[in-house]
């Protein structure tokens, strides 16, 4: 395959791209912890006595937040257990059965409320001081032992339409254009589909790569995912930071005008290859009864067909392992001086490309090719065999880097003399661009990602979510970190067998150790055994038998591979660190539409259940892993159990259409009065929350509206989903996330336009009818409280149920303005919808009593009642 230029030749500079690579807003963010994070104070200045570099520094929250907020959990804590002492003291209630089902359902939200809380109790910090890591390994300085070692990145995708490929493609390019030495990282491109559009777009982005890297050093842009470069307006734009200023808004307006057109080339794929196909294969068509498609060069394109046809079809095709861009070599080259064909002068600039690979891997009907798991293993073996840096970065394909100094971030902690060695992974949050201002679904998880990440950060480390995520590749490959290792230094797990744990490839074998080494071996030069060794570790069969998905690698048979990755790594006692910068590292996209949302979120529940019931249960790990971070993981995995029990209380105001006097709990108004006190403790405890993580107060409503609306419907089929898993069958079915098209390059669209969209899935009933009930409810308490007969304290006990169902309504809101589509744009008038029904069942309610009750409606209703009957009544009806 032809490889696409990587720029002019030239010889010798210094990289400039790294003369200040971390720009200044990372510096202060380390002096004061951060942005408005007046909240924190250092917590390491003892180690900075004993006179070690830090590469990180280290805040805990203030005492003035930190100790109130301990205060108040272990006061709640108290109220819990002595609200349980009073409940089994007072075995009374006017149903027996409904008593033990809430004694249960309340002892398992404690409980998981004590699960949940108990990860947040310490949290902790850290920033990287990128200046001290860049004084350290100063590139100019650095003989072999002070260089930045290599990072290996993994990019992954599988459809160019649901995963719009210009979206895709941006983060290739703001992965090429990142600010770590050229030749110190490579990049790997998953491509699931085995799609000719991906990798045709591929070498189109390695060709604007050309202009778009060199331009992004020379001027020092930020971001450097084009799409969102361009879109920064003039005012919010960074101050100038590169050091030709001068040519900055004439070479600005030639790469805009060189992306334009690389967009149009993009877009131009989806009708230039079925066009191509048709053109080439006119013949074959009629002969084989579908057309191939065709690559540029009129050869076959192994990935798939048009048409399917055997070996040639999505899910059926030999792997395709592609290096699109080499390795650059370790010698920088300038660019050529500007001229008439590019006005760019680039003649101080290094024009080097890091290496980029492309890899379809092999698939196979009747396989399980276990989904981003199973690709990123391939990716795992295929840059061990090419790269096989100590390093390695995974992306979804929709992620980009935001902040070019992200990678060197990561190093401060891999690096840093303190817990370096032992650290198997350093996790960024994930952020997001196209989620609405209001977040009305969530998908920012602000409480997770600043508060719970946190106080993960202060046990033995965050979980790993996904993406935006470096890794040590020993770590994935099973090892034991430093401070577990017998003390002979070799680490026994690794080597014992290794066919049976790392499959049958020498080559990739023989890498295994030297994968610990810090300083990368170069890159190998590309000859027919090695193309053969890549296909080979490339294929379905090659894992058989082997530890891969299981000791080795990503985790398999799982709904959700991340967690369960990340467990299996901190059981071994490695640890990891959390590293939220700004501006943010990393940004992705969110599915924004309700349906969308809700089947992630219902993947990722399943996901934590299959993790539990698992050998990788947190029950089940062995002493190397924290006894705080078995809690966490044990919430982590058992939350969507408490939706069985939060159904049925939602289910309890049914209870009010009885009409009849019905007390779960007696004496009433003690149970009611401790319900509230620890409803109102657990808020104050959010408050102060809130305070020392920096969110706002709608982030918070957010998250707990969202568990709410998951509680309803989606845990209780993630509980079905691995019920179903547990008597042997296969689980519910998981989708791929669909992103947002907007920024596919067609025309533009309403800006969330998906979020009006309403996709029906039976997903959506069981909270449907849980919002039906409790207006039902509603309406039902003001008929029967207008029918008059209740007395004062029956009065206070309706008020206070009314109190719990407008709780759940007002969680509930969001799933509300989500079914209501285009109409959630006017709210008021689900207000006004809600007020006709409620008038319309409260009315309905009276009518049924006067009905079939009519001893328990006061007279004036009953005067009322008797002349509407006259007026309906049939036997009145003359004609
Ligand atoms: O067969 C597959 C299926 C998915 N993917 C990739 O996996 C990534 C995540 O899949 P997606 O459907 O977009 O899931 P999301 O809900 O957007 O992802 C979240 O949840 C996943 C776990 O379920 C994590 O792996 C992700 O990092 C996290 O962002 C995407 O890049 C896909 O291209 C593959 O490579 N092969
Ligand atoms: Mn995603």
């Amino acid at each position: 395959m032809p490889s696409p230029a990587t720029g002019g030749d030239g010889a010798g500079l210094a990289e400039p791209l790294l003369a200040n690579g971390d720009g200044g807003a990372a510096g202060q963010a380390f002096c004061s912890g951060g942005k408005d994070k007046w909240q924190w104070v250092p917590a390491d200045e003892g180690e900075e006595e004993q006179g070690r570099p830090l590469l990180y520094r280290t805040f805990k929250v203030r005492g003035i937040f930190i100790h109130p907020y301990r205060l108040i959990n272990l006061a709640r804590l108290i109220l819990v257990i002595q609200f349980f002492i009073w409940r089994i003291r007072h075995k009374d209630s006017d149903n027996m059965t409904l008593w033990w089902i809430t004694v249960v359902g309340d002892f398992w939200f404690a409980v998981s409320w004590l699960l949940n809380q108990a990860s947040k109790l310490n949290p902790i910090r850290r920033v990287p001081n990128l200046e001290l890591l860049n004084q350290r390994f100063d590139p100019q300085a650095a003989d072999d032992g002070d260089q930045l070692p290599g990072v290996d990145v993994f990019i992954n995708t599988v459809d160019p339409v649901d995963e719009p490929v210009l979206c895709t493609m941006n983060s290739v390019l703001s992965i090429l254009a990142t600010d770590y030495p050229v030749d110190k990282h490579a990049t790997y491109f998953s491509d699931d589909g085995g799609s000719l559009v991906h990798y045709e777009a591929l070498q189109e982005t390695a060709k604007f790569a050309a202009v778009w890297a060199p331009f992004c050093r020379k001027h020092r842009v930020e971001p450097r995912a084009p799409e969102s470069y361009f879109e920064v307006k003039p005012e919010e734009e960074a101050p100038y930071a590169g050091d030709a200023a001068a040519e900055f808004v004439g070479d600005r307006r030639h790469v805009r005008r060189e992306y334009e057109e690389f967009k149009e080339q993009l877009a131009a794929l989806f009708t230039i290859i079925p066009q191509r196909s048709e053109t080439y294969g006119r013949d074959v068509v009629a002969a084989k009864g579908a057309t191939p498609t065709y690559m540029a060069d009129g050869t076959h394109w192994p990935g798939t067909w048009l048409e399917p046809a055997e070996n040639h079809k999505k899910g059926q095709h030999a792997a395709i392992v592609q290096v699109m861009l080499n390795h650059p070599g370790d010698e920088p080259q300038l660019g050529a001086p500007a001229s008439s064909e590019s006005p760019l002068d680039l003649s101080a600039v290094d024009v080097r490309l890091p290496m980029l690979v492309y890899i379809a891997r092999e698939k196979k009907p009747g396989y399980d090719h276990q989904k981003k798991a199973g690709a990123m293993n391939v990716q795992l073996r295929v840059s061990a065999l090419l790269s096989n840096a100590p390093f390695i970065i995974n992306f979804d394909g929709d992620h980009y880097i935001n902040n070019s100094s992200a990678f060197r971030a990561a190093m401060c902690f891999m690096l840093d003399d303190r817990h370096g060695e032992d650290t198997a992974f350093v996790q960024f949050p994930q952020r997001f661009d196209d989620v609405d201002p209001t977040d009305r679904y969530c998908n920012h998880n602000r409480v997770f990602f600043d508060a719970t990440a946190l106080g993960l950060n202060g046990i033995q480390g965050p979980s790993y979510v996904g993406t935006g995520c470096m890794f040590r590749r020993a770590a994935l490959y099973g090892a034991d970190p430093p401070c577990w290792q017998p003390p002979d230094g070799r680490s026994k797990a690794v080597m014992d067998s290794p066919w049976k744990q790392f499959g049958n490839s020498m080559p990739f074998i023989n890498s295994v150790p030297l994968a610990t080494q810090p300083v990368t071996p170069p890159a190998s030069t590309l000859d027919e055994r090695l193309a053969a060794e890549l296909a080979d570790v490339s294929t379905c069969a090659y894992e058989d038998g082997t530890e891969w998905g299981y000791g080795v690698g990503w985790v398999y048979n799982i709904a959700t591979e991340d967690v369960v990755t990340g467990f299996r790594i901190h059981r071994k006692g490695w640890r990891s660190m959390y590293c939220a910068m700004e501006p943010d590292a990393f940004r992705g996209t969110a599915p924004i539409n309700l349906t969308e949302r809700l089947h992630q979120i219902l993947r990722w529940s399943g996901g934590s259940l299959d993790m539990f019931f698992s050998r990788n249960c947190p029950l089940l790990a062995g002493r190397r892993l924290h006894p705080m971070q078995r809690v966490v993981y044990t919430n982590m995995t058992m939350y969507p159990v408490s939706a069985a029990f939060i159904f049925v209380y939602d289910l309890l105001p049914l209870m009010w259409l009885s009409g009849a006097e019905f007390y779960i709990q007696k004496p009433y108004t003690t149970y009611v009065a401790y319900l509230f006190a620890g409803i109102a403790m657990m808020e104050v405890s959010g408050m102060v929350e809130i305070k020392w993580a920096g969110l706002t107060l709608l982030d918070w409503c957010r998250n707990e509206q969202f568990y709410m609306i998951g509680a309803t419907g989606v845990y209780p089929a993630a509980v079905l989903h691995s019920l179903l898993r547990l008597v042997g069958l296969k689980g519910l079915p998981f989708k791929l996330t669909s992103k947002p098209q907007s920024v596919s390059g067609g025309a533009p669209r309403e800006r969330f336009a998906e979020m009006y969209e309403v996709k029906w899935s039976p997903l959506l009933v069981p909270t449907v009818v849980v919002m039906i009930v409790n207006v039902a409810a509603v309406g039902a308490a003001i008929g029967r409280a207008a029918a008059g007969g209740w007395s004062f304290v029956q009065l206070v006990g309706a008020a206070g149920g009314l109190l719990f169902n407008a709780w759940v309504l007002l969680l509930l809101y969001p799933f509300a303005l989500g079914i209501m589509g285009r109409w959630s744009k006017r709210p008021y008038v689900l207000f006004v919808v809600l007020v006709v029904v409620l008038a319309a069942i409260a009315s309905a309610y009276l009518v049924l009593l006067a009905v079939f009750a009519p001893r328990s409606v006061s007279p004036v209703w009953m005067e009322r009642w008797s002349v509407v009957r006259a007026i309906v009544s049939p036997a009145n009806w003359r004609i």
